[in-house]
Parts: C-alpha cells; sequence; structure tokens
C-alpha cells in the first residue's frame, strides 16, 4: 500500500516520506517512540430510540451508540473526553471504571463523590491518565442511568517495547448485560415506593449490545406494530469471525444492571489470562462466570470442526430467572456463512443455585508469577461490612452494618476539601456489627437500621483490610451474590470463605503469596471476601455494590484519604448544592 502510493508521487517527495518512514523505524527500535499521546474524544449523549433486543426503547446512546466507542490507549496516555449533554432535561456523569485517577480525584464521575452533575446542554471535560495496561469499562454513575444503555470499553495497550506473557492472533472484545424494558425511571420509582416495586428479573441479556426478545411473549399486544420486531438489524446477534487455528483474546466485561453471568463458547475451552487489568495464573474453564462490574480477558484457539460454528451464550446465575431467555450469540468459522446458526441447540448453563463452581472460580483467580505484587503483611485497621436488607421507615433498603448510604447531592470530595461540614453527617458509619450475636442464616429485622450519609476516613498510606459479609436477605432461605467495587484503587484478593468471618482464625487463612489484584470482586451468598488496599490516593471514594438497584438502595459507603493532598478542583466539577458559589476562577 505505502509502496503503490509511492511510486504515484513525484520522486523528490517520495524521498523525503521514506526518509522519514526510515527514521520511524529507527526511533522505534531505540525505544525513543514511547512518548505519552493525548488521545481526544468528543462525545455526544443523547436519548434515542433502539432496539437492542428487537423491542424498540429509549436508550441512551454515545454518538449513536450502545455500547459507545470503546476507548483505545497505550499506558500513560491522557484521555479527554469532552462529552455534551444532549440529554435535553437529564443531567449525566461518567465514571472511568478501573481507571485509579491518580492525582485527578475530581474525573472519577462519580456523582455526588467526586462532582456535581454535568446539565443538559453544557459540555465537560474529563481529562485524566491510563498508567496501566489491561481491560476496563466506563458508564454512567448518576441514579440508575448506566442500565439505560450508556457503558463501553476501555482498552489500555502496553507501553512501545513491552509485551504481553502470552500469546494470541487478534484481539476482541465483547461486553455482557442485561436488559429491562421499563425505563430507569420507572424501576427508581418502583424501588422507592411504599409497597416496595422489585425490578425483576431482567427481559433479556445482550451480548455487545445485542439480545433478542420473543415479541410473541409480549403481555400487552402492542399498539404500534413496529415495536417489537424480531427483523430489526439492531437485534441481529453478535458475530465473532474466528479464522481456524488462530488464538483469539476475548476481553470479556459485564455491566448488568443486576445478573451474575456464566459466559460458554459452545465446544471451546477458554484460559483466562487476565482479571481487572492484572494478569492471572492461567487456567481453563468452559464457562466464565462474570460480576457486574468485572473485566477478563480469555484466550480461545479456534481448533473446533471448522464446517459450522458455534453458540456463544450467557445465562444468569444466582437467581432464578426462568423467564430470561440466554443471551446468544455466534462464534463464526470463516469462511461459513456468519448467518448459518449453529446446528446444535445452545450449550445447557450451569444450575443457577450451584454456589460451588462459582466459589472454586473466586478460589482459582491468583496473580500470575512473575507479576505478583505482594501484599502488606498486616494491616492498620480491620473493617467488617455486614450486607443485609432491611426496612427504614416503610422503605426496602440495603444496609452496611445496618446502616444504609444516602448520597447527598454536594459531592463529597468538595465538601471534603472545602470544609463543608453542615453538607454529610460528620460522625463516622460504624467497623463492624455484633458479630457475637447476629445470626447471618436467618431473617432479620434488624429494627436499629438507619440512613446516613457518613464517610469512612482512612489515614493517608494506611493498610485498610474490609471483610465483606455476607447473610439471609428479607426472604427466607436467600442469600444473594453482591459483586463490589472499589473506585480509586486496586485491592489485594485475601480469600473467600463461607458462613461467618471468624476475626481471629480466618486471617490466618489469607493468601499473602499470590493473591489477585482488583477492583470489583463478589461476595457469595452467606459467605465473606477478605479484600486489603493501601490508601494511598488523595480523595473520595465510593466503594459500593454494583448493582444498580442495590447500591440506589443504599449499598455503599465512602472513604476519604488524603484530603489535604488532593490539588486544586477544577472548576467545572461544581455549582451543584451547597457549591455554588465555591467557583474561583
Ligand atoms: O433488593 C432486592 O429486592 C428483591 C427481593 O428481596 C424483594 O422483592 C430482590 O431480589 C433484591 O435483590
Amino acid at each position: 500500500m505505502l509502496f503503490s502510493n509511492m511510486v504515484l508521487i513525484p520522486k523528490c517527495k517520495s524521498r523525503v516520506i521514506l526518509f522519514l518512514w526510515l527514521l520511524g523505524i529507527i526511533a522505534l527500535l531505540n525505544g525513543s517512540a514511547v512518548e505519552a499521546r493525548i488521545r481526544r474524544y468528543k462525545w455526544e449523549v443523547k436519548y434515542e430510540y433502539k432496539s437492542p433486543d428487537c423491542l424498540k426503547k429509549l436508550v441512551i446512546t454515545i454518538n449513536g451508540g450502545t455500547p459507545g466507542p470503546t476507548i483505545t490507549a497505550q499506558q500513560n496516555d491522557t484521555i479527554i473526553v469532552e462529552l455534551t449533554n444532549g440529554l435535553l432535561t437529564e443531567n449525566v456523569a461518567i465514571h472511568w471504571h478501573g481507571i485509579r485517577q491518580i492525582g485527578t480525584p475530581w474525573f472519577d464521575g462519580t456523582e455526588g463523590v467526586t462532582q456535581c452533575p454535568i446539565l443538559p446542554g453544557t459540555t465537560f471535560k474529563y481529562q485524566f491518565v491510563v498508567d496501566r495496561a489491561g481491560t476496563y469499562l466506563y458508564h454512567a454513575h448518576y441514579g440508575m442511568q448506566r442500565e439505560a444503555g450508556l457503558y463501553g470499553s476501555i482498552i489500555v495497550g502496553l507501553p512501545d517495547g513491552k509485551s504481553e506473557p502470552f500469546t494470541y492472533d487478534y484481539d476482541r472484545n465483547i461486553i455482557l448485560n442485561d436488559w429491562y424494558h421499563k425505563s430507569t425511571y420507572e424501576q427508581a420509582a418502583g424501588l422507592s415506593a411504599i409497597p416496595f416495586q422489585w425490578v425483576g428479573e431482567p427481559q433479556s441479556l445482550l451480548i455487545h449490545g445485542r439480545g433478542k426478545f420473543n415479541c410473541s411473549t409480549l403481555t400487552t399486544p402492542s399498539l404500534d406494530a413496529g415495536i417489537c420486531n424480531a427483523t430489526n438489524p439492531d437485534c441481529e446477534p453478535f458475530r465473532l469471525i474466528a479464522v481456524p487455528g488462530k488464538t483469539y483474546r476475548l476481553r470479556i466485561s459485564s455491566l448488568t444492571a443486576l445478573s451474575a453471568l456464566s459466559f460458554q463458547i459452545e465446544g471451546h475451552n477458554m484460559t483466562v489470562v487476565e482479571a481487572d487489568g492484572h494478569y492471572v495464573e492461567p487456567f481453563v474453564v468452559q464457562n466464565l462466570f462474570l460480576y457486574s462490574g468485572e473485566t477478563y480477558s480469555v484466550l480461545v484457539k479456534a481448533d473446533q470442526d471448522p464446517t459450522r460454528n458455534y453458540w456463544i451464550t450467557s445465562n444468569i446465575v444466582g437467581r432464578s430467572a426462568p423467564n430470561t431467555p440466554p443471551g446468544l450469540g455466534v462464534f463464526v468459522y470463516y469462511p461459513n456463512h456468519p448467518r448459518r446458526s449453529p446446528p446444535t441447540t445452545p450449550p445447557p448453563p450451569p444450575l443457577w443455585n450451584n454456589t460451588d463452581p462459582r466459589l472454586a472460580q473466586s478460589h482459582a483467580i491468583k496473580a500470575r508469577q512473575g507479576y505478583i505484587h505482594t501484599p502488606p503483611s498486616r494491616s492498620d485497621r480491620v473493617i467488617v461490612f455486614l450486607n443485609t436488607q432491611n426496612t427504614i421507615n416503610g422503605n426496602v433498603r440495603w444496609s452496611v452494618n445496618n446502616v444504609s448510604f444516602a448520597l447527598p447531592h454536594t459531592p463529597y470530595l468538595i465538601a471534603l476539601k472545602e470544609n463543608l461540614t453542615h453538607v454529610f453527617d460528620q460522625t463516622p458509619p460504624p467497623d463492624g456489627y455484633d458479630f457475637q450475636n447476629y445470626d447471618i442464616r436467618i431473617v432479620q429485622e434488624n429494627r436499629n437500621a438507619t440512613s446516613s450519609n457518613g464517610v469512612y476516613r482512612l489515614n493517608f498510606n494506611s493498610t485498610v483490610d474490609i471483610i465483606l459479609q455476607n447473610a439471609n436477605s428479607m426472604s427466607l432461605g436467600t442469600s444473594e451474590t453482591h459483586p463490589w467495587h472499589l473506585h480509586g484503587h486496586d485491592f489485594w484478593v485475601l480469600g473467600y470463605g463461607e458462613g461467618k468471618f471468624d476475626v481471629f482464625n480466618d486471617p490466618k487463612k489469607y493468601n499473602l503469596v499470590n493473591p489477585i489484584m482488583k477492583n470489583t470482586v463478589p461476595v457469595h451468598p452467606y459467605g465473606w471476601t477478605a479484600l486489603r488496599f493501601r490508601a494511598d490516593n488523595p480523595g473520595a471514594w465510593a466503594f459500593h455494590c454494583h448493582i444498580e438497584s442495590h447500591f440506589y438502595m443504599g449499598m455503599g459507603v465512602v472513604f476519604a484519604e488524603g484530603i489535604d493532598k488532593v490539588g486544586k478542583l477544577p472548576s467545572s466539577v461544581m455549582g451543584c448544592g451547597e457549591t455554588q458559589g465555591l467557583y474561583r476562577p
């Protein structure tokens, strides 16, 4: 291509090009091309009618698409996203999930924690550095807006001259999601209503933004004949074209509103090599379990009978969802016709209520040899978070140590930095619960549950252990799976256990040798998960259940650390609540 261009241009010009090209090659060989770049994106966020699962619905798009554009960058690049809010009557904020925002805590994109919402008709500039290669996400962090379709991927490559500890021929990206037909507003209103109206199980599962709702099951026949249309191109299944014999790195992530998922490629093994931006000691799975907010890379070799195509499936696990059909895509062996359906029925999912294989996968994820970040051998503070469902003033809520989180609309980061002490409750929430007397296996009334917007203040640079303790919900015999996500940090996953965490004996079983570092982790039914992190990133950071409705119902906390070390806040994050008038150019 380059050659054919060159022969068409005058000789002297072609010599200059050749010279510059050679200079480029020499620079690359010297490694002097390792220069961080600025990657600029201009995004317009809008409501548009789309049919991701064949049913027409208002969804939130970025530049016309859901999922939004993939941000592709190289380690140490600066990302600038100029976001114009075209939602007309709705605010927005975008969180860069897995990006630690070192030095830029105000661009974490968490409405109420790090910034004021972006008003309709305005443009907000996010600017941050992607400092570690890996697979990350972005999504709305305002109300329950994420599940209206406002999400996408961030893929950060290694710097020039560095290589991955595994090889593959092609790199592909798949985001999994669940999908509801009700708007986020209807859902949120139901969750805050008395009596409580639960969102229920999703209507569809999407594979990279595409699902298939069975239009004939619509309970209310549609007035508009076009509203559910199985031939709408928006709901063509996701198809991954594979060349026989080649190895694919699949970056698979989940941004479900509720569901835990099992992902499979019929007849193909997957070797797990990355989780949340960290290399994993490789292990092989037939199905990969993913919890909302997690990212993985797996290696898949197209080594099966190339004369046919194969199903790609996602199924709900951890909850009974008999009315949610599996998410279906097709793994197409080139040159078979992409529309050719696999000759088989899709592989059956694992039993939804068998926790064992999920626990086994959690235990299997260890840091890769040669890429281990050894955790500090001890911590300065241990916080145990009992996760419960309660009622507070007649509303169903989720609580941590019997405190249900209420997000103030004056962002914490600004309130803390400017010492606006009246903005939130200055009494910190508790570091534990009544271990002796609380029975995690029965329905508890939790009469003393309260609501608070207090924060946990962590000593800067201290090492903090968090034990997430699961319990029975308000339904008899039910303990749910909760994926917890930490902003601003990665944590070491020290262990998982069943039953009630024993403060004296369980820490002896911690993996301090090769724990994986992650930013999102599941807490399994009636079990516990132990994490450790360094409070070394000045800012105010949310830590919450990544189930959209659970965070909305109070299942989260905020950590504040090193506030005196936070730089000057940009005026663009201010303007709401008590921050009005703080703008100082
Ligand atoms: O928050 C939730 O509420 C319901 C159920 O507990 C009450 O309807 C459910 O499954 C949740 O996860």
